[in-house]
């Protein structure tokens, strides 16, 4: 794929904590209107390849472009800005905040302040608009994340694990859910293990092992 086509592309993506690299010079590129799935064990890289995607840790060495505009040095915000989500867990929620203000923060900030869609996607939120987020199951606060993140209109949304720590049928929910975003042309990014339901929604599938890229294709080929 060109940087031209591409909706983000990493290359040579150096990374990590402190004296830890983490990121040993990955490449990737990750179609526009398409569902990309990171998978790997646990400490495979998922998770930092996210927040670097975001903005939220800064690459050591290597470049990234979102629709052939560098932004390796763009701010989390101004990524933000262009439309780059990342739903990293249930806590990415204002705990003390109010299920309505939670939603209307975001979507007032995004200058679309109806929240009318998001309660659209999730009912449940509908009937808890009064509730403190964060007195919410976990799996509820994970809707609260992803309603909030689809208010702000994103042009990529990243997910980080969708289903830890949720019942089988609350993932199977917000999968479906996940999917009928991806079905309207919004770039998807999932982070998860090797799950079933990630593949299944995979067009792209891109192996991490110990920060390195172990395989890309299609699921299908990566089932064979
Ligand atoms: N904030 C941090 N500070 C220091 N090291 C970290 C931090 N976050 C992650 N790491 C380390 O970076 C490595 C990669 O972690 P990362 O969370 O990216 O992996 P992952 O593939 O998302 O795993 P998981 O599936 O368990 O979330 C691990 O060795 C982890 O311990």
């Amino acid at each position: 794929m060109t940087t031209a086509t591409a909706e983000l592309e990493l290359t040579g993506a150096r990374a990590g904590y402190g004296t830890v690299e983490v990121l040993h010079g990955l490449d990737l590129a990750i179609p526009p209107g398409k569902v990309t799935a990171l998978l790997g064990v646990n400490g495979a890289g998922k998770s930092t390849t996210l927040r670097v995607l975001a903005g939220l840790i800064p690459l050591r060495s290597g470049s990234l472009t979102w629709r052939g505009e560098d932004i390796t040095k763009v701010s989390t915000v101004d990524r933000a800005r262009r439309g780059l989500m990342l739903v990293p867990d249930e806590r990415a929620v204002f705990a003390t905040l109010s299920v309505r203000d939670n939603l209307q923060i975001i979507a007032e900030a995004s200058g679309h302040p109806d929240i009318t869609p998001a309660l659209e996607s999730f009912p449940r939120l509908r009937e808890r608009l009064t509730q403190r987020a964060g007195s919410m199951s976990g799996g509820e606060r994970r809707m609260l994340a992803l309603a909030r993140a689809l208010l702000a209109r994103p042009s990529v949304l990243m997910v980080d694990e969708l289903s830890l720590g949720l019942s089988p049928k609350v993932a199977a929910d917000l999968f479906g859910w996940l999917a009928t975003v991806a079905s309207s042309g919004t770039t998807v990014v999932l982070a998860d293990q090797y799950t079933e339901q990630a593949l299944a929604m995979a067009d792209l599938v891109y192996v991490l092992h110990r920060g390195e890229r172990s395989f890309a294709g299609g699921p299908e080929e990566f089932r064979a």
